[in-house]
């Protein structure tokens, strides 16, 4: 059974274009992570998904039907970035609200537990901490025991042993055979938590792998050596190369072979390898498909 299947979306505020033919088919018992840097177009895609922003081409299908159609019914949770508390009421009364209006929830305290809330039920919204909040957010999203869960960038209030906790509780979730589209900025959050990771860049798609996909394309390193006029570009792994203050600087997906090329056409003087960040690679890889 497909749970998600996205065909050729696209979407645009004003001229800018935030998501561009973006086709993605999840099937159910996946865990799929959308990765990429600010404004690649995720929450975007994630709004579309959901039924709650219509596309402005390309279709979004939920267990082959109307987003809103498997909202109504249930079959999915969704946590967004922010919003979506009322200040005033408990986190308790949230919880006891939705758990009524779902046709087949999990107990209130149930939810508090999975979210690491218990204890908590009495806490008005608003004396919340951030972290508190976010996961407050989680436990409205999977109290409906939804076949679906989507989670917009779900642990960016979150510190570290809180992430720690919260990954366990979703891959929890995901262990019943459920399916969890998740947002993120981190590769390494991706990596640990998803079975496949799409990866998105200026609203398109740019891999759909898995994880060893991915690292093996962004796993970037800037090779640099003393500039001696070659064409460096044409070196095994090399996806960009610039001349700076006499040096060549060249960005590689694989800094051993194209170290292992400069030795063999003896143009290694003063090698400095240094790793990129995950910016630089995201650079490198859309300078890749440009
Ligand atoms: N309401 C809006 N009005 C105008 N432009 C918008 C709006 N929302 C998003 N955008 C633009 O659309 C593009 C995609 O944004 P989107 O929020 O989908 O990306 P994102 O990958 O979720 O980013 P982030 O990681 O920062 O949340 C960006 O260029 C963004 O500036």
């Amino acid at each position: 059974m497909t749970a998600i299947d996205l065909q050729n979306l696209s979407y645009a505020y004003g001229s800018v274009q935030a998501v561009e033919d973006v086709t993605l088919t999840v099937a159910e018992g996946e865990v799929v992570a959308v990765l990429g840097p600010n404004g690649a177009g995720k929450s975007t895609t994630l709004l579309m998904l959901l039924g709650l922003l219509p596309p402005r081409a390309g279709t979004a299908r939920l267990f082959g039907g109307d987003p809103q159609a498997a909202a109504a019914a249930g079959r999915v949770g969704a946590m967004p970035q922010a919003g979506g508390l009322l200040p005033r009421s408990t986190v308790g009364d949230l919880l006891e609200f939705l758990h009524q209006v779902y046709p087949h929830p999990m107990p209130v305290a149930e939810a508090l537990d999975l979210a690491g809330l218990t204890g908590l039920a009495g806490r008005t919204v608003e004396r919340l901490s951030g972290g508190q909040a976010q996961r407050l957010r989680f436990a409205m999203a999977v109290i409906g025991r939804p076949r679906l869960l989507v989670l917009d960038e779900p642990t960016a209030a979150l510190d570290v042993e809180s992430r720690h906790a919260f990954w366990t509780a979703i891959r929890a979730y995901a262990g019943g055979g459920r399916t969890v589209l998740f947002s993120t900025h981190y590769l390494e959050e991706a990596d640990a938590n998803a079975d496949r990771i799409v990866v998105l860049d200026r609203g398109r798609v740019l891999i759909d792998g898995t994880a060893a996909d991915v690292k093996r394309r962004v796993a970037v390193r800037t090779v640099s050596v003393e500039d001696q006029g070659h064409d460096y570009s044409v070196l095994p792994g090399v996806v960009a190369c610039s001349v700076r203050a006499g040096r060549a600087v060249l960005t590689s997906a694989d800094a051993d072979a194209t170290v292992l090329a400069l030795a063999e056409a003896g143009l290694l003087r003063d090698l400095e390898v240094a790793g990129a960040g995950l910016e630089e690679a995201y650079l490198a890889l859309t300078r890749l498909e440009a």
